[in-house]
């Protein structure tokens, strides 16, 4: 049976890229430190994908097993041998931390097979796994590195399905019943159902990040300080919508000025989107969509780089200065990244924020705007 290695067995892991090479006909070991669920994959066998939809549907998901990568390290390496594909969906944080683990995988690999293996990380970040291969590279003697060629591609790829946090006693995953994976290459690869072939992935990553994702934060942040609980709640206020719709109509401007976008087309993403996250049986946390903010206010990330590429081009971007201040305001004291925001805060002011994490100078016009936006919505 043809193999996939997938490191994350979370909630995309499981409820989207394993079940993809499942369904393919893949056996899928999926790599974990979350001893519990790696217990259960090898044990149970299976488990069911189930869609958040009114008509009860779900997917039974086969052919899966598990290995926990800090106790089992040696096993890992093992598997890539075998693999076809290495995914990852695991957080872009945690990249650097398998990457010596995968170079070793590697390392082994090439003076055994010259069979091919193709790596692709699935994160919400641009040129992740461009990120992944250089953290890999810095693992891997010169002798090694000549090998990978014509060996072991590395493709980037943007991944879209809403999967919230699940309940940690069964394997089974909930997720929305929409989904998209779209991956860089002009190489002709072994088919995974559900894998789009692009040769640019620059505007299917960015109309993504900068829809999907800028909407999702604004969500988040504005929830968040509403007191509310869920995505899905905190959409019932119409002014709230309007927020939204109006921060995805100036990353929209960006994307269509840039990629030459249709508008019309832009405008019915935007609205389908919005209806994406009015989804009442996903039961999506605002806290989960809101987290990590030192991530989402990275300068790449969904809120700046929309806001300074705006800037750039001459566009509005208030509304974004606004989601942005909104995040200086997530104070969820369980968000480590959040509570090191607020010590930022709490020491220096919102500015210092802005220069150190989103890289913005103190006196740029978005820098003052948020800040000011900041004072207003704490008041
Ligand atoms: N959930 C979504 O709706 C969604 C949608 C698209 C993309 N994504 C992206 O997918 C990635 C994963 O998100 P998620 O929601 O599945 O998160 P998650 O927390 O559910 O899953 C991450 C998994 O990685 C594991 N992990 C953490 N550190 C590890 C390590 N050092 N070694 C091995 N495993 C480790 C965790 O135990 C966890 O099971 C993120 O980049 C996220 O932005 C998420
Ligand atoms: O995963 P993050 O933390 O980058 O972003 C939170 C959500 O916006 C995200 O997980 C979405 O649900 C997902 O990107 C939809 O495809």
């Amino acid at each position: 049976m043809k193999q996939a290695v997938h490191f994350g067995a979370g909630n995309i892991g499981r409820g989207f890229i394993g079940a993809l090479f499942s369904e393919s006909g893949y056996h899928v070991t999926f790599v974990d430190v979350a001893e519990q669920v790696i217990n259960k994959l090898n044990e149970e066998k299976s488990y069911h994908v189930k869609l958040a939809q009114s008509q009860e549907e779900q997917i039974t998901i086969e052919n899966v097993s598990g290995i926990n990568n800090m106790t089992h390290a040696e096993d890992v390496i093992g598997v890539i041998q075998h693999a076809t594909y290495l995914t990852t969906a695991i957080g872009p944080n945690i990249l650097p931390r398998i990457a010596p683990l995968i170079a070793r995988g590697l390392t082994e690999r090439v003076s055994v097979t010259d069979e091919k293996l193709y790596i692709i990380a699935c994160e919400n970040q641009i040129g992740a796994t461009d990120i992944l291969k250089q953290h890999i590279l810095d693992s891997l003697d010169d002798d090694i590195k000549a090998k990978l060629e014509g060996k072991v591609y590395f493709f980037n790829s943007a991944v879209d399905r809403i999967v919230p946090i699940q309940d940690q006693s069964s394997l089974d995953v909930l997720v929305e019943p929409y989904f998209e994976w779209v991956v860089e290459t002009t190489e002709t690869i072994p088919p995974v159902t559900g894998m789009t072939l692009v040769e640019d992935l620059a505007p299917f990553i960015e109309r993504k990040l900068f829809t999907v994702n800028t909407g999702h934060a604004v969500i988040a942040y504005l929830g968040y300080l509403a007191g509310k609980e869920t995505i899905d709640e905190t959409l019932a206020d119409e002014e709230i919508v309007t927020q939204v719709r109006e921060t995805l109509k100036e990353t929209g401007a960006y994307l269509v000025k840039e990629y030459g976008l249709d508008e019309q087309q832009h405008l019915a993403y935007i609205d389908k989107n919005i209806e994406r996250f009015k989804n009442t049986y996903l039961n999506d946390g605002v806290t989960r969509v809101g987290r990590a903010p030192i991530r989402k206010l990275g300068p790449e990330d969904r809120l700046v780089r929309p806001a300074t590429q705006a800037q750039k081009a001459g566009l509005a971007y208030t509304h974004l200065a606004n989601a942005i201040a909104a995040a200086l305001l997530f104070d969820y004291p369980e968000d480590e990244e959040a509570m090191e925001i607020q010590k930022i805060i709490q020491d220096k002011g919102p500015a210092t924020v802005l220069t150190t994490i989103s890289g913005l100078p103190e006196d740029s016009d978005i820098t003052k705007e948020v800040v000011r936006r900041y004072h207003a919505l704490k008041a």
